[in-house]
Order: structure tokens, then C-alpha cells, then sequence
């Protein structure tokens, strides 16, 4: 049997109008390099979209997750379309390519990957994830409350398929360290980590039953690697639907509610993450506030079927309003924290920079 991987990889290559959409340019010389590599089965299928500055880059193929084939493809398309952006004057030109020479894989260089392997069910449904303005802990909420939490997951309590639970692989981000943990039965030594977002990621959830993957979500945190804040990470995930995974619907239930995330405006802000259209995937008001693509696709003969762009859906209407009603409400803090990020995370902004300046001023008292 054939096994398919789904490989989404992404980097912010420079923006136009600042840290604000990706130029279409960019996405015609991506689109160009991947029908290249499709037609030299590098790849089997790709689809290309931006979220906010970030170019995405959906690709299907048989070489397996970490391909260097794979990884080395992605890395040139990013180069080539920075030499564009760079002609074009974009603003934060290479921006993500946080090394200068491609190693084998992707890792530690600076664009995010989410990829899984799988052999294909009859109809196999994923969902792609794609977000701007924000950290990889965003996804723990939405992630955990699909797989762990049964008043959003019904088929947790009904489906014999989930009713054994799913495991959490766990990454500290800060020690590059992993742990394994199992819901139910560990769901509060699970809560009692990934409530700190900024260091413990959810990294991938696999089905208890077979161990058979459920989710994959990029974990790169750019100012761990560059030492300082180069922008945001702006993670994305692929998670598998129905048939013995949650539902389509239940995938996307916990995005109803705006949860507040770190990032927005210098990445030292919490905002609400705003559910868009990938035609609504622009953000402007205070560098945001954050947004989040859902784009669901059937992958068969590891090629990818749709996308549907999921949360084009006017049922989402109302966590927009939310979400704008929110903003309102955390600008008005201004600088003051709980909007501001608290000291740790502004430890990788240019606070710093600012703090020092005073340090001679202080007097004992
Ligand atoms: O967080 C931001 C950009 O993140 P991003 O590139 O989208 O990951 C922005 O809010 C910038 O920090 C802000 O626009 C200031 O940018 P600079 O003028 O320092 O480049």
C-alpha cells in the first residue's frame, strides 16, 4: 500500500505594505518551482496560498516526512521568490531564512513545517491550519479540546473508534525536549504544561488505538533560533478527519470561540485569533489582530482534492464580531499588560534594548 505524505511548509519572505500580505509575484515563481517538481515527481501535488506575509506551500509526495528532496524544494522556492521580494523592494525581504546554507533539512533554518505520513484511507479529509501573528502554543487550546475534551469532541464519548483517547507529543521549546503524555487518564498533567503556550507546543497527536497519526503542528520559534525578535512564528497544523478521527465539524468547533493568543502587533501583544477566509487572511488593525485559514481538502493517490476554505462559513460570523469586540477591549490597555506580554516573553522583543537605556538612571533607595 502506498503511503502519502502531506508536507505544508511556510516562511515569511517579505510583505507587501510592510509585515501586511504576500506579493502575488511571489506566489507565481512558488507556484512555477512546485508544478516543476510535480512534473518531475519530486512532489505528487501542491496548492499555494499566503496567510497574512506568510507563502504557504501545500505539497503531497511519497518521500516521507523530513525528505531533504522535500525540504531542499521548499528551501529554493523560499530563496528564489526572496530574490524577487527583494527586487521588488518587499518589506522584511528573506525574512524567515534565518541561514545561508540549505543542510538536509529544514530544522532550526527558520520556515515552519507541519508534515505526516499515512497510508490512505478509501477518502481520507484533512484539514490545513494556517495562522498569522502568533506562536505555535496557539494551537494547544484548539488542539487539546479536539482531541482531549469531550463537551466540543462528541465522537470522544460516542464513537467506540476515539473513546480510547489520543496521545499528546509534547515539545519544550526552550530545552528541545519531548514528552509523551495520554488522555484521559494524564489530561491534567497535560494542562498543567501546554497552558504555558510560549514553551510547551503540542507537537503531534497520534490515535491510542494504532498509534496511527492524528495531527502534526509546526513548533519553530524564530527568536529561539535568531537569539532576538525577527517576527512571528506563525505556525500551522494538518489535522485528519472523520471515520475514526474527530469530525470535520468537530475540528473546527473550538475556533468558534476567539481565545486570546500571544503576538499581534511586535509579537508582544495578546489578541483574540480571528477565524478568516482566505480571502479575509490580511491583516491590518495594529499589525492584526491574529487570524487563523482552515482549508480542507480529500488527499487520494497522494493528490489533493478541494481546497473548500473552511471557515468561509457565515456560522463563523459571530466569532469575528467577537473577536473585533475583543480587540477593542485589549487596546484599550495600551502598553499595560495583560495586552502587553509579560517580562519573560518580552525577553526576545527590543524592550530589552529600551530597559537597559534606564538601568544607569535607578537609584537605591
Ligand atoms: O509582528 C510583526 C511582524 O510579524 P510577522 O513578520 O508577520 O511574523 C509586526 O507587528 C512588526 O513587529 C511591526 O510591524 C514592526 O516591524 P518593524 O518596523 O520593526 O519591521
Amino acid at each position: 500500500m502506498v503511503r502519502t505524505t502531506v508536507s505544508v511548509i511556510k516562511a515569511d519572505i517579505g510583505g507587501l505594505a510592510g509585515h501586511h500580505i504576500v506579493h502575488p509575484k511571489l506566489k507565481e515563481i512558488a507556484a512555477s518551482e512546485l508544478a516543476e517538481a510535480k512534473s518531475s515527481r519530486i512532489i505528487e501535488d501542491f496548492y499555494i496560498t499566503s496567510v497574512g506575509d506568510d507563502l504557504q506551500l501545500i505539497m503531497t509526495h511519497r518521500k516521507g516526512v523530513d525528505s531533504s528532496e522535500v525540504h531542499g524544494l521548499a528551501w529554493n522556492t523560499f530563496k528564489k521568490c526572496a530574490d524577487a521580494a527583494k527586487e521588488l523592494g518587499l518589506y522584511g525581504a528573506g525574512q524567515d531564512l534565518l541561514k545561508d546554507a540549505f543542510s538536509g533539512n529544514l530544522r532550526g533554518m527558520g520556515p515552519g513545517v507541519a508534515e505526516m505520513e499515512f497510508e490512505e484511507r478509501p477518502s481520507d479529509p484533512i484539514v490545513v491550519f494556517m495562522a498569522d501573528k502568533t506562536e505555535p502554543g496557539a494551537f494547544n487550546l484548539p488542539i487539546f479540546k479536539i482531541f482531549a475534551d469531550p463537551f466540543n469532541t462528541a465522537g470522544l464519548v460516542i464513537d467506540p473508534k476515539l473513546h480510547s483517547g489520543f496521545i499528546f507529543e509534547i515539545m519544550d521549546v526552550i530545552e528541545s525536549k519531548v514528552v509523551e503524555l495520554s488522555s484521559p487518564e494524564d489530561m491534567y498533567d497535560i494542562l498543567s504544561i501546554i497552558g504555558t503556550p510560549s514553551r510547551y507546543v503540542i507537537k503531534r497527536v497520534f490515535r491510542k488505538v494504532d498509534r496511527e497519526i492524528a495531527a502534526s503542528i509546526s513548533t519553530t520559534r524564530l527568536s529561539l533560533i535568531a537569539g532576538k525578535y525577527v517576527g512571528k512564528d506563525d505556525p500551522v497544523a494538518i489535522v485528519r478527519a472523520q471515520a475514526g478521527f474527530p469530525a470535520l465539524g468537530e475540528i473546527l468547533e473550538p475556533f468558534s470561540f476567539p481565545f486570546l493568543v500571544a503576538g499581534w502587533m511586535r509579537g508582544s501583544h495578546a489578541g483574540p485569533l480571528m477565524p478568516v477566509s482566505e480571502r479575509d487572511a490580511r491583516p491590518t488593525r495594529f499589525d492584526g489582530p491574529p487570524r487563523i485559514v482552515a482549508l480542507g481538502f480529500q488527499v487520494k493517490d497522494s493528490k489533493l482534492i478541494g481546497p473548500s476554505d473552511l471557515f468561509s462559513d457565515v456560522a463563523f460570523d459571530e466569532t469575528r464580531r467577537m473577536a473585533n469586540f475583543i480587540a477593542d477591549y485589549m487596546r484599550r490597555h495600551g502598553p499595560f499588560m495583560p495586552h502587553r506580554l509579560g517580562p519573560e516573553e518580552m525577553e526576545y522583543t527590543t524592550l530589552p534594548e529600551v530597559l537597559k537605556k534606564l538601568e544607569g538612571k535607578f537609584r537605591h533607595e
